[in-house]
């Protein structure tokens, strides 16, 4: 049932005439105990599903601000096994998809067989891997398929044709597209290429297609969501969240769907 969590959280979106919000939070950061809070607050206020990050320490692909948090989840003790059985202790209170972002080190270390059934145990919907290239994927689909996870597959910028195709056709739950060359972080600009990207990227897709990466104001969502079905907020949810700023947060959700209020 967990895959289908995510597929029916993005109809009732379209349904809406609004597009996925999906936020990124770093699991550990204040201590894996306020992370329901989190969760719930998050879900209250309209988001699609939630993308919590498993705190690693070489993080390749995250900026200074993920970063930040990871080292301050590491710092409280955040294992991977840790928040498995966190989130399988709070699971009959979280209705809101939610998607695991792991780099790999982690689940090999967990072995990925034990990986993908606690996941599939702690309620989780689906996995983002950004250092398992989609040649790769099988190392782990045939036991997320067995639980039912989606493994999300991410496209940049910097993608040949063939390999947006390739990725676009493997990827389930959402294709996450990667909207600037380089790593996570809050940004002013967007890129003017960025339409006929992801439309190139939808051509080949049969789920929804998120833009990430430098999202972080209320323009950035309504201009970006509008090229797509749905955007990813990482950095700049963060931060908010630390400046104690959660009604910025919630107008961040607002610009995705006019049903939120
Ligand atoms: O922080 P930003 O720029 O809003 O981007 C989202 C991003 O943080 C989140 O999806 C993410 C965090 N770490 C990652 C590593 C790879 C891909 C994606 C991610």
């Amino acid at each position: 049932m967990s895959k289908q969590r995510l597929e029916h959280a993005f109809q009732q979106v379209e349904k809406s005439g609004g597009k996925a919000f999906v936020p990124y939070i770093m699991a550990g950061d204040g201590g894996l105990e306020s992370l329901e809070e989190k969760i719930l607050f998050l879900a209250e206020s309209g988001v699609t599903a939630i993308e919590l990050g498993i705190p690693f320490s070489d993080p390749v692909a995250d900026g200074p601000t993920i970063q930040a948090a990871g080292q301050r989840a590491l710092a409280e003790g955040t294992t991977l096994r840790k928040v498995l059985a966190y989130l399988e202790g709070i699971k009959e209170k979280v209705d809101v998809p939610l998607i695991l972002m792991t780099y790999f080190n982690p689940v090999y270390q967990y072995g990925v067989e034990a990986f993908s059934k606690d996941a599939g145990a702690a309620g989780v919907s689906g996995l983002i891997i950004p250092d398992l290239p989609v040649e790769q994927s099988d190392i782990v689909t045939p036991f997320l398929r067995q639980e039912e996870l989606a493994l999300i597959q991410l496209v940049t910028l910097m993608s040949p044709e063939e390999r947006i195709r390739k990725i676009a056709e493997a990827s389930e739950g959402f294709v996450y597209a990667v909207t600037v060359n380089g790593i996570t972080g809050a940004r002013s600009g967007v890129s003017e290429h960025l339409g006929s990207y992801l439309k190139r990227i939808k051509q080949y897709s049969h789920v929804p297609v998120l833009a990430g990466f430098g999202i972080s104001s209320p323009e950035h969502v309504q201009d970006i969501g509008s090229k797509c079905d749905g955007v990813i907020v990482g950095s700049k949810i963060i931060s908010l969240w630390e400046e104690g700023k959660q009604d910025e947060i919630h107008n961040l959700i607002k610009a995705s769907n006019p049903l939120i209020l």
